[in-house]
């Protein structure tokens, strides 16, 4: 007997014995809207379907809640397959970082995780490595990820196994010398708590406060250090004149800090007169205890009673770390409790340092504004900034050794622990006779008057 063909009605009816709702919807719809018209029929069904949706959208379990974040990420994927996926496997290809498999010749790209921007000028690309890949492998490629992302250039942090970030600086907000603003005539003029410094990778004027605050700047030789204490003490000059602000200045190199003399109150070269000016300072802020004791005060307030002390200490290593042992050992033991006690009774401490790690500075945390230039290593930028920071973007390390780039650094925005790029401003010789000249006038004048 030969194979037996169904007919066509056959199959539809065995269709419609399998999927019943197929022909019971339709056919009740049909009926209803016999019955009732059409227009009705569609309305009540368009409402029954909103109302069902709604409820199923509110439900905790509902379908479309677990379903919507994963297909929001099916449709990321998809299109950075579709548009990013091509130009990063170019990019990839062109830097020698894909593998081939062997045999199957099958081409593995590296997988972009994630793309953060903490600032206008840099991005973090967080890349998953291939098998067999390292993190020093895209650190010898780094200039030429540069040259094919067209940015200005590209740090590599190694993030955990197999997860590394590329730090991207697309472009160099600064490429102008900032000039500084002309010194106030008038103490009253002056705001020790938003001091300029310079500006910021954002197209504002960087600030910092002063009084209370220690500051703590880092970087290589010729970086510019010191842009950032001339700058606060250009903003100090009248009061120095008015006998608000005091100086103790510590020089232990002797060059371009010595124009401060004539209008320091206590200044050091030798070894023997830092250690002597740095313990005189904690003297100093003992007394000021007792003075704010005596007078009632809980908080201190700039007056000629009971000026601004601010101790500015060059080559801040040396003095902590790696100096005599006679200086290091006096230095290290007044440093701490300056550090922790003086900002409330009127002492600030400026510090610059090419060294910051923690057996030369050992209180590192305890300066308030820490200020990364340009650094030698990768690792001085987390140990002046705090944990993360390079990998946000902050990477002085790749600040490069030339005069152009002096003053830029990096510091930390307080409120989103995020890195923020700035220059400081550059304060030349005119500038700095100026600053003495205002600064010290009375001190001339009052030595002319003891002559005569
Ligand atoms: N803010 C700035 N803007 C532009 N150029 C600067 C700035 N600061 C310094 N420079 C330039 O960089 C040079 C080096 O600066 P400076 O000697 O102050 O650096 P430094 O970090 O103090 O170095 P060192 O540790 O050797 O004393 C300066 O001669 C100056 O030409």
């Amino acid at each position: 007997m030969g194979k037996r063909t169904q007919g066509w009605e056959w199959r539809v009816a065995g269709w419609a014995a399998r999927h019943p709702g197929f022909v019971a919807v339709p056919a009740a719809l049909t009926a209803a809207s016999v019955q009732f018209g059409p227009v009705t029929t569609g309305g009540v069904l368009a409402g029954a379907v909103a109302a069902g949706v709604g409820w199923y959208r509110g439900h905790p379990d509902s379908w479309s809640r677990m379903a919507a974040p994963r297909l929001r990420a099916v449709r990321r994927r998809w299109l950075s397959r579709t548009y990013l996926g091509p130009w990063w496997s170019r990019v990839t290809e062109a830097c020698n970082l894909i593998t081939v498999h062997r045999t199957t010749g099958m081409v593995n790209v590296p997988r972009i995780i994630r793309v953060r921007s903490h600032s206008p000028s840099t991005e973090t690309v967080y890349v998953r490595l291939l098998l067999g890949q390292t993190p020093k492998q895209w650190e010898e490629a780094a200039d030429a990820l540069a040259v094919a992302l067209k940015a200005e250039r590209v740090g590599v942090e190694r993030v955990r196994p197999q997860v590394i970030a590329l730090i991207v600086q697309r472009s160099e907000p600064f490429t102008q010398v900032i000039v500084p603003p002309d010194i106030p005539a008038d103490s009253d003029a002056v705001d020790l708590s938003r001091v300029f410094l310079g500006e910021t990778e954002h197209g504002d004027d960087w600030f910092a406060p002063l009084v209370g605050q220690h500051w703590m700047v880092s970087g290589a030789t010729g970086s510019g250090k010191n842009s950032v204490t001339w700058m606060a003490l250009r903003a100090c000059a009248p009061l120095i004149r008015d006998g608000l602000v005091r100086l103790h200045v510590v020089n232990p190199k002797g060059t371009e800090l010595n124009a401060l003399r004539p209008v320091s109150h206590r200044y050091a070269e030798s070894d023997g007169d830092i250690v002597e000016v740095i313990q005189g300072f904690w003297t100093t802020m003992q007394e000021r205890k007792q003075v704010l004791a005596e007078q009632g005060r809980r908080t201190f307030r700039m007056s000629r009673e009971t000026p601004l002390d601010v101790l500015v200490i060059d080559e801040l290593g040396a003095v902590t770390g790696y100096g005599d042992r006679s200086l290091t050992r006096g230095a290290q033991a007044a440093l701490p409790l300056i550090l922790s006690q003086a900002r409330a009774l009127g002492g600030s401490v400026i510090g610059a340092l090419q060294e910051p790690t923690k057996d030369v500075i050992p209180q590192r945390d305890l300066f308030s504004l820490r200020v990364c230039l340009r650094a030698t290593t990768a690792g001085h930028v987390d140990m002046v900034l705090g944990d993360d920071m390079r990998r946000r973007g902050a990477l002085a390390d790749e600040i490069p050794n030339v005069p152009e780039s002096a003053g830029i650094g990096f510091v930390v925005k307080q409120r989103s622990r995020t890195p923020m790029r700035v220059r400081a401003a550059y304060c030349d010789d005119t500038d700095i006779a100026e600053l003495v000249r205002v600064a010290g006038w009375p001190v001339s004048e009052l030595a002319h008057a003891g002559k005569a």
